[in-house]
């Protein structure tokens, strides 16, 4: 590509949206390309009310992009990593991972954390994540969890005006729209979600001159990681919205991982905890799943899928 003609960058126009395409601009404008913004409305930010898991889960933030993007109105999409499928039967593919920021939950809480020192107060909690929902009452088994739907800022909103105790964020998504203000405490007992925190950017298939373009975004040990956890959530065949976290990261050369996946209620909870070099760290989603899989977590799966007929 010649570098006058101008990047198509694809976006959702959330605030959360807008920042994280905003900076694959910025940085393909580094390497010497022009760019623009196209913003593209999906599912998910237009109907507010009805919860993700009763809106069919997977790809509610991703199809409206996928279509502009396979009727080339955009070159790229940029997406949350985690709102991203495992499965992808579409011509499109990932062609660079960006460095993770923040992959931890946290909690907002308006009216401060002390609620959570006394054992026999039955807080209520925001979240419409069963991952989150069920490591929070595995922990909290006497509080109440209600659903929260909209991007960060309507969340936050929201949390403001109802009398809940608190509500769950992804520490990134509100760091980043300098909301992080807002965090009363991180959660670093929640395992988060596959590839928290980081941003993917998505190619037509074939595409060799973005290809090559796009891969010099790529960062290696994000990509490592977030297969890693990517991994071990397709293995569970359990879809975004399963109640599985998987959290990867590095450090001197080796991988820690760790996964948990767990009835809705919170009740029963399988955990794997690993560490491996970062040269035998290919397989570790799959072992992980197998294992967890084989202790009995396959409950959960089939729970999962009952729940959603
Ligand atoms: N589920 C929606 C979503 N997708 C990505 C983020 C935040 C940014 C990220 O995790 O990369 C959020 C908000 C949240 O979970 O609170």
């Amino acid at each position: 590509m010649s570098k006058k003609t101008s990047i198509r960058i694809g976006t959702r126009d959330s605030q959360l949206a807008t920042w994280q395409a905003k900076q694959v601009a910025k940085k393909l404008q580094d390497l010497g390309y022009e760019t623009e913004l196209i913003f593209v409305k999906s599912e998910g930010d237009i109907d507010l009310t009805t919860p993700l898991t009763e809106m069919g889960g997977k790809g509610v933030f991703t199809k409206a992009l996928d279509d502009a993007q396979l009727n080339d109105e955009i070159d790229i999409a940029v997406h949350s990593f985690k709102d991203l499928p495992t499965e992808n039967p579409l011509p499109l593919k990932v062609a660079a991972i960006m460095k993770r920021a923040d992959a931890r939950d946290s909690l907002v809480a308006p009216d401060g954390t002390g609620f959570l020192n006394d054992p026999d107060y039955e807080a209520t909690i925001a979240t419409s994540s069963n991952r989150r929902r069920a490591q929070w009452l595995h922990r909290y088994p006497n509080h109440n969890i209600v659903n929260i739907r909209g991007n960060v800022n309507t969340r936050l909103e929201k949390v403001e005006k109802n009398d809940w105790d608190g509500a769950i964020f992804a520490a990134a998504g509100l760091e980043r729209i300098d909301l992080g203000h807002h965090i009363s405490e991180y959660l670093d007992w929640i395992v988060s979600a596959a590839a928290q925190g980081a941003m993917a950017v998505m190619i037509r298939e074939g595409d060799s001159e973005m290809e090559e373009i796009i891969s010099q975004l790529d960062h290696d040990e994000t990509a490592l990681c977030t297969t890693i956890e990517r991994d071990f959530l397709h293995d569970m065949e359990a879809g975004c919205s399963a109640p599985v976290g998987a959290y990867a990261y590095i450090e001197n050369s080796h991988v820690h991982f760790k996964a948990i996946a767990l009835t809705l209620d919170g009740m029963e909870s399988y955990d794997y905890e690993e560490v491996v070099s970062v040269g035998e760290a290919g397989e570790l989603g799959h072992s992980a799943a197998q294992a967890l899989l084989s202790e009995g977590a396959i409950k959960v799966i089939e729970e999962m899928k009952k729940s959603e007929k």
